[in-house]
């Protein structure tokens, strides 16, 4: 285990390499005034020493199966390391779209079952359900043991909008979700294993290029991270990124519309992680010039709607490049 300058142990984990630079997210304590600056700014940071999930520290696949009642969970399964995201209401709007992934409604002792047999070079699965009364009491009390003190406090300043969802995530190691950005704030809390993030601020849109928003994967890049289409996509290779490794207790805080793609380290075992998403600030006022995050609304909005006004999804490129080429291209 060799030692960091700033004393951390370096772990040498098994990471995928990319064909562009990263710069690393800073660690830093809750105490730290940088913390909160970087919070109210927008920018990603780790809190290394929040407790916010101490009290769940000890959720391993034993004491959850345990205690976590025997509701339905929901748990998808890929043929690949990749977990990509896509909205089913969406997908008859789109002909010849192939799902990514299954998606399968199960009891806890199942997937703990699936999760133990499976063969990962076949098949994966990744449970994610957002957390719920039908957790025994158990977890309740975990739960309620979280640091809501000083979430409560961060939602507060920042002016968040109302929480909306505790997601819990069991993964295998070496699950990737692809990149993606959300429509809300997210306190990212990582509770066993290591997952590997790899962050694009709101201004990388241009180089990443997202779905259609009326796609089944609208939110998700197009790019394959690991065979880049540069004929297709030639801006991906300026992207900019900023990457960590979060460890059991780490909180990473993900701003809304930053892009972000999660890896579960391999070879350090199933991750268990928590997310807290909030829902954005009640729409702050509009100053000038606007900020990436509001362009994006923007693009959003404009392309939701000219999708409406043909009412057709096959006509919305013609449209968008008549509007363009040659006039702003
Ligand atoms: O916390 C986040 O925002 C993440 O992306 C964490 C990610 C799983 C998220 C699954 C998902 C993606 C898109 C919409 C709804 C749910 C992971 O940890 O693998
Ligand atoms: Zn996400």
């Amino acid at each position: 285990m060799a030692e960091t300058s700033s004393g951390r142990k370096c772990e040498h984990f098994d990471l995928k390499e990319y064909q562009f630079k990263t710069n690393m997210i800073p660690r830093l304590s809750v105490d730290d005034p940088e913390t909160n600056r970087r919070i109210s700014e927008g920018l990603p940071v780790i809190i290394i020493d929040s407790k916010l999930v101490a009290s769940a520290l000890h959720w391993d696949l034993e004491y959850l199966n345990e205690n976590v009642g025997d509701g339905k969970f929901t748990v998808y399964k890929s043929s690949n390391t990749k977990f990509k995201y896509f909205d089913e209401r969406k997908a008859d709007d789109v002909k010849d779209f192939r799902k990514p992934m299954e998606s399968l409604e199960i009891k806890f002792s199942e997937f703990v079952d699936l999760i133990k047999t499976v063969d990962p070079k076949k098949e994966r699965v990744y449970l994610q359900q957002s957390l719920n009364d039908t957790v025994g009491k158990r977890i309740v009390l975990d739960f309620l043991q979280f640091n809501w003190n000083w979430v409560t406090e961060q939602q507060r300043r920042n002016k968040f909008g109302t929480l909306t969802s505790n997601l819990l995530l069991i993964g295998m190691e070496g699950n990737i979700t692809p990149a993606h950005y959300d429509e809300q704030e997210n306190f990212f809390a990582q509770v066993k294993g290591y997952k590997r993030f790899l962050l694009f601020a709101p201004d990388q849109f241009p180089c990443l290029y997202p779905y259609p928003t009326f796609h089944p994967c609208d939110r998700q890049s197009q790019v394959d991270f690991d065979d880049p289409d540069y004929e297709r996509f030639p801006k991906f290779r300026d992207v900019k990124c900023l990457e960590a490794v979060v460890e059991p207790g780490d909180v990473l805080y993900i701003p809304m519309y930053w892009w972000h793609q999660v890896e579960s380290v391999p070879n350090k075992g199933y991750s268990v992680s928590v997310t807290f998403w909030y829902k954005a600030a009640p729409n702050d006022k509009i100053e000038y010039p606007l900020k990436a995050t509001q362009k994006v609304a923007m693009m959003r909005n404009i392309e939701k709607m000219i999708h409406q006004a043909l009412n057709s999804a096959d006509e919305v490129p013609e449209f968008m490049q008549n509007m363009v080429l040659g006039r702003y291209t």
